[in-house]
């Protein structure tokens, strides 16, 4: 078991371990004295998991019920927020309720804005059931959803009350949903512990780790916490540093969009790690192994490199990154394993950066393919 205490300006802990789903009511109970909790779900994830969730709820005295949407990036948007907040109202939850998020990261990030938003904020519990939402987008109150435009275009930040990572959920996840959450957990070390990207070199996290090794598991979804756990420490509503936990996000996102949805998140930001990471030993400010280690370490974990959309569709959907001021997108650009840093970038050198770092990535899926 593991137990991090996260110092935002709402602290929380997030908690890794087993039979945390049985355990939610109890600890929901003892951080909040609201009389009704609205499970918000999808529907792979519900018939798995909400059981066991709404009985604790129930048996700690909430009223209960049970909101399903359908599962995919594509539900990710208006029409699901809306319709939740008007089930959350027709429950007549008010404001000292509660709202748990049981999923991965498209019900985190749906669920966390309505509680975000329902009669100006009530309380939440973020119960994630991937491996990328346990790693990354549970932890550290980013809420969002999609427009017509682009990723995470509308949002909150709106801290949980608590995170319960039950790894016992890992288990029904295929491997291509496994793989996804790598993506991140590589990020994570990219940015920020050259240590942990050298373990995972040697010993992948993958579905045949859970398998024959949970504890171990368990350990690096702490480990991943605790380095996002530091940079939402040190500035929570990513006014400069936080932009750091972005690297492979600029790209990754327009890739994500252009792809119409069809490839996951963590696939998508692998794909932007290494264009920059290309780019930027083109540039001559990055160590030359780096591109290759990262493009090497995404296919041992299981992802894919292989993408379709053209770099000019792709640089469109990039223009909506958050991190663009004007002419200008602050890029997050890697020097070497273990250390990035942010470079405001203009639009037309960001460009050219995008198509000579996507055609790097085509040559790395053609020698991954090769092989
Ligand atoms: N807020 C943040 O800080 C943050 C960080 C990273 C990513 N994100 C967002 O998270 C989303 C990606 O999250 P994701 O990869 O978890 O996607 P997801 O929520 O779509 O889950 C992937 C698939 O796995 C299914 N699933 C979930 N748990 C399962 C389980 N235990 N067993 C079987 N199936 C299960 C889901 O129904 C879905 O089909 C993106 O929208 C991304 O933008 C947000
Ligand atoms: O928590 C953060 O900060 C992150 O950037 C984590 C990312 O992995 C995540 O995908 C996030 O949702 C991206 O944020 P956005 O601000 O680019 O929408
Ligand atoms: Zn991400």
């Amino acid at each position: 078991m593991y137990s991090l205490d996260i110092q935002a300006s709402k602290p929380y802990q997030v908690l890794i371990d087993t039979f945390l789903l049985e355990r939610a009511g109890e600890i929901a109970r003892s951080l909040n004295a609201g009389r009704r909790t609205l499970i918000i779900s999808d529907s792979n994830v519900a018939p798995l998991y909400a059981e066991p969730v709404k009985s604790g709820l129930q048996a700690a005295g909430y009223t209960c019920e049970l909101a399903v949407f359908s599962a995919g990036e594509e539900h990710k948007r208006a029409e699901t927020y809306i319709s939740l907040l008007e089930k959350a109202a027709s429950f007549e939850m008010t404001r000292s309720d509660l709202i748990i998020a049981l999923g991965g990261g498209v019900v985190g990030d749906v669920a966390g804005f309505v509680a975000a938003t329902y009669m100006r904020g009530i309380d939440f519990i973020q119960i994630p059931t991937t491996l990328l939402a346990m790693v990354d987008s549970s932890v550290g109150g980013k809420t969002a959803i999609d427009l017509e435009a682009g990723k995470n275009l509308a949002g909150a930040f709106w801290q949980p009350r608590a995170v319960l990572a039950d790894v016992g959920c890992l288990g029904t996840l295929t491997d291509e949903q496994f793989a996804d959450g790598c993506g991140e957990v590589i990020k994570h070390a990219v940015i920020a512990d050259s240590e942990l990207f050298e373990e995972l070199e040697k010993t992948p996290l993958t579905p045949e780790l859970l398998k024959q090794d949970l504890s171990r598991v368990a350990y690096l979804i702490a480990r991943n916490i605790d380095i996002k756990r530091a940079v939402v420490e040190a500035d929570e509503r990513e006014s400069n540093m936080r932009k750091l936990l972005n690297f492979g996000h600029s790209i990754g996102h327009g890739v994500e969009a252009a792809e119409s949805y069809r490839l996951g998140h963590g696939t998508c930001v692998g794909i932007g790690m290494v264009a920059i990471a290309s780019a930027s030993v083109t540039a001559e400010v990055c160590e030359p192994d780096v591109p290759d280690r990262i493009a090497a370490l995404l296919r041992n974990h299981g992802l894919s490199l292989h993408f379709q959309a053209d770099a000019q569709n792709i640089y469109n959907e990039a223009l909506h990154d958050k991190k663009r001021a004007g002419n200008s997108i602050d890029l997050v650009v890697p020097r070497a394993i273990g250390a990035v840093s942010i470079a405001p970038t203009p639009l037309d050198e960001f460009k050219k950066i995008l198509e000579v770092g996507l055609a790097c990535v085509h040559a790395y899926a053609g020698d991954i393919e090769d092989e």
